[in-house]
Order: C-alpha cells, then structure tokens, then sequence
C-alpha cells in the first residue's frame, strides 16, 4: 500500500509549490494513472515514490514504512521493490537484450544459475524470447520499450512506476504495451502510470488521479472526463 499524507513540495532554488496538500491511497494491485497538464506535478509524485525527491512536509507510506525517514544508505535497498519505466527506455547500448536485463539481476547480486532461468523466462513474458542476443539499436521502439519492462519486473517487484512509458510510440505499439502492462497488474502488481495518452486512459478504464497546479482535482474510475477543463 502507498499513502501520501498531506504532501507539499517546494522546490528550494526557485520556491516554485509543486505540489500542494496532497493526500491519496493507493492499495496493492491498483492500476492507477495519474495526469494532468505538463507542469501539474506528475515527475515530482512519481520522484517522491522513487526517493529521487523529498517532500518539503508530509509523510509517504510504501507498505507502512515512512519513506521520508528512509536513511541514505537505505535507499538502495528500498528501490528494489520498485521497477521503473521511461519514455526513453534507458537501455545500455553495448550490452544485449539478455545482458541487459540479466544486469538488473547482477547488481542485486542473484545468482548466476538464478539469472540464467530468470532472464529467458521473462523476455518470453514480454513476447522477446527470440531477441534475446539483440542489441537495443537493432530492435524498434515497442520491443525496447519490452527489455526495459522485462528488467523492470526481473526481480518480482511489487510496484512498477512507468514515466510516460508510450510516449514514443505509435497507437498501435502503445496497445501492445498496455496489455502487457495490464497483464503484470493482473499477476499482482502494482502500476502507477504518469501519461499524457488520452487514449489508453480512456481505453483502459482504470483509477485516474488528475493532477492540476500541484493539486489533485480529480480521482475517479473510468476515462478522461470531457468535461475536465485541467486537460
Ligand atoms: N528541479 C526543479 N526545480 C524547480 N522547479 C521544478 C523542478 N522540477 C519541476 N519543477 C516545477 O514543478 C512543477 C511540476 O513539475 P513536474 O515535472 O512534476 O510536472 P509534470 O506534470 O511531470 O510535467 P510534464 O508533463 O511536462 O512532465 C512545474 O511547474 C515545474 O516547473
């Protein structure tokens, strides 16, 4: 479970309000997306799950813990039940399909006979299993935007955060992304999507938190609502 509890963040140098006053649960398994006009503070929320961000007052809850009171070296340790995706896949270039997400499992320190049966079963997940010795620059969009989401979900985390994650991919790609994605939701996992896609939200009829000015003006069931002026 994830509890913001009256968060505001002001950023120091500019002290620019963020985000203001914001309070919002979200259970396990939740598919929720959170949008809003670009500068309405959907980077900032999803930085302040990541412990990229503090809060300037409030408390986070990720699973009763208070992640403000999270001590630096504790960080690393924290991250590991998030997996992450980008808009921009963020994949190494000079390694692999395999090899990239096999590193996810490394740096976690698996081992090596775990990596070798971990790796291949979730690139076959993602629809990948015969790309595996490809590099990223020989692969299309969508089929990035799938290794990224295999190393996201490599190491079984229970929230996955994703940044606009069909942001650069056509209406057809973008679908295939978002079955995949409801499919992991379906396994048990929670999704937090920040987008700007009218149409998945619409299509998906999920949890939608708008955001505006830093607020939350709306947080319901369904699409966009046409008559939401904040869009
Ligand atoms: N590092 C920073 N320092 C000062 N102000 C910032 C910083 N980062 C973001 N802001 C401001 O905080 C507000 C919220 O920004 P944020 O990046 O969270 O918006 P967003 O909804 O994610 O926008 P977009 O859709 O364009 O990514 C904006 O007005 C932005 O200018």
């Amino acid at each position: 479970m994830i509890r913001f509890e009256n968060i505001n963040k002001i950023y120091d140098k500019t002290q620019h309000l963020a985000l203001s006053d914001i309070t919002l649960e979200i259970a396990h398994g939740d598919f929720v997306f959170v949008v809003g006009k670009s500068g309405a503070g959907k980077s900032t929320l999803i930085k302040m799950i990541l412990k990229e961000l503090d809060p300037t007052e409030g408390k986070i809850y990720i699973e009763n813990r208070d992640i403000t009171r999270l001590k630096k070296r504790h960080i690393p340790m924290y991250r590991r039940q998030l997996g992450v995706v980008f808009q921009d896949y963020r994949l190494l270039s000079d390694k692999t399909v395999y090899e990239n997400v096999a590193y996810a499992m490394e740096i976690v320190e698996n081992k090596t006979k775990d990596i070798q049966e971990k790796v291949p079963e979730v690139l076959q997940l993602v629809g990948l299993g015969h790309r595996m010795r490809y590099y990223p620059d020989q692969l299309s969009g969508g089929e990035q935007q799938r290794v990224s989401i295999a190393r996201a979900i490599v190491n079984d985390p229970k929230i996955i955060i994703c940044d606009e994650p069909t942001g650069n991919l056509d209406p057809r790609t973008s679908l295939g992304i978002m079955k995949l994605l409801h499919s992991i939701n379906g396994r048990g996992t929670t999704i937090i999507m920040a987008t700007h896609d009218r149409d998945i939200v619409d299509m998906m009829q999920a949890r939608v938190i708008t955001l505006h000015g830093g607020r939350v003006v709306s947080d319901k069931k369904g699409g966009y609502d046409n008559e939401d002026s904040y869009l």
